[in-house]
């Protein structure tokens, strides 16, 4: 596909934390071409160079750099892209994205605002990508239109661990512990002085978020039972116990996560650590240059390596699109107990966390047919 046959696709809040990360994903995309930029009013009518705080380490496309920014409820603007990548903040997102899907656009959100619709999937790629077949009931109800919606950027990391086990032993039980980086809230974000040497033990909504979209993205989407007469599939919900602490730490990228684990059913330390070491072979060989074609898990081995994962060393694997899990081990010294399972994980909230499963499932759903 060249540029001229690339589908357009336009950015909503593309000046934003997660906004940069989608103009850094996409530049040289393989079938996406960046078109339109929408970001707030402050912005409308800027250049994106100068509209921007650009905070990646790679410099700002020279195709983008000298766009001009539009306001996000500039809809017409937005005419000619079948794609809307959107990184709002859900005060903004909620009607913004309902708009742009009645008018037949396939919305790709990072906001909390629709991912407990009952017609809307939260999907990880690696892990749930059958659940966007339901955006056929949405297409025929809104002109074409559908909305796909990635989790909380924690929750990301927490189901891409959990999926290989959850298929293989079940899973009963989980406690989800996070330490959370200062770039999962935004920019500026929580002040320096208030982060800096400080740990923070709490975040907004964050808790009930992982708990929620765990069952949601881990259930299965069935027929309906009829009740939604609109609808002809419908979320089942896990039946697994999921408690959360979240934390925000003095880290500038990358959530560290850990979990106790209760199994269905019995299952050794060197079993489980198998089962997600085999969990890349999911995946389908791909196109290499597709974000969906990176291993979703990598395993480091413990007790070999016994202080792995970090954000500074294991952020970076696979683009930024791959969960290192290290510190496999039981669930106690002791022997006995509720747990079976513990492990550390590390998930990279800009890149798979938001943008990057964005752009993944808009891939699947180019590859499904459901994109054209
Ligand atoms: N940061 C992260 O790790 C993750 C964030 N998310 C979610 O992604 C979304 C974006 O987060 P993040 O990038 O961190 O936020 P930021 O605050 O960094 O960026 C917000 C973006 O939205 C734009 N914006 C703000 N108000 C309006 C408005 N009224 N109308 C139109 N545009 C507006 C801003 O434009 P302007 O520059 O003009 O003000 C900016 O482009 C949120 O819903 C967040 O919860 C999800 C997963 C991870
Ligand atoms: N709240 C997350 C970022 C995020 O994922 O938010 P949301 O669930 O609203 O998309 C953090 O601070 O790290």
């Amino acid at each position: 596909m060249n540029n001229c046959t690339k589908i357009k696709v336009g950015v909503l809040g593309a000046t934003g934390t997660v906004g940069q990360r989608f103009i850094q994903l996409l530049e040289n995309h393989q079938h996406f071409k960046v078109a339109v930029l929408g970001a707030s009013a402050n912005s409308k009518d800027k250049i994106y160079k100068d509209a921007v705080h650009w905070l990646l380490a790679t410099p700002i496309p020279s195709d983008i750099a000298n766009m001009k920014v539009h306001a996000c409820d500039d809809i017409e603007a937005f005419n000619d892209c079948l794609i809307i990548f959107s990184a709002l903040d859900a005060s903004v997102a909620t009607n913004l994205e309902k708009t742009f899907r009645i008018k037949g656009k396939a919305v790709f959100s990072n906001a909390k605002s629709h991912r407990y619709d009952s017609d809307v999937p939260i999907v990880v790629s690696s892990v749930n990508s059958d659940h966007i077949r339901c955006v056929q009931d949405q297409k025929k109800m809104y002109q074409g239109g559908f909305i796909v919606t990635n989790p909380n950027c924690s929750t990301t990391g927490v189901v891409v661990a959990l999926k290989p086990i959850v298929a293989t032993f079940g899973i009963k039980e989980v406690i989800v512990f996070t330490m959370q980086s200062v770039s999962g809230a935004g920019y500026p974000g929580v002040p320096s002085l208030d982060i800096l040497g400080n740990v923070i033990p709490y975040i907004g909504e964050e808790e009930e978020k992982i708990e929620i979209e765990t069952k949601k993205i881990l259930g299965e989407l069935s027929s309906s039972d009829g009740e939604q007469p609109s609808s002809s599939l419908k979320f089942n919900d896990h039946p697994m116990f999921v408690s959360a602490h979240t934390n925000r730490v003095p880290v500038s990228e990358g959530h560290t996560i850990c979990l106790s684990i209760k199994l269905g059913r019995e299952a050794t330390v060197e079993e489980v650590s198998n089962v997600l070491k085999g969990y890349h072979k999911l995946t389908p060989p791909e196109n290499c240059k597709l974000l969906i074609s990176e291993p979703p898990l990598h395993v480091i081995d413990y007790p070999q390596t016994p202080n792995r994962p970090q954000p500074k060393l294991d952020l970076e694997r696979g683009r930024g699109l791959t969960v290192t899990v290290g510190r496999i081990r039981g669930g106690s010294y002791q022997g006995g107990g509720s747990f079976d399972i513990r492990l550390t994980l590390l998930v990279h909230n800009t890149v798979l966390g938001a943008a990057g499963s964005s752009i993944q499932n808009a891939e699947t759903c180019f590859k499904f047919g459901y994109i054209q």
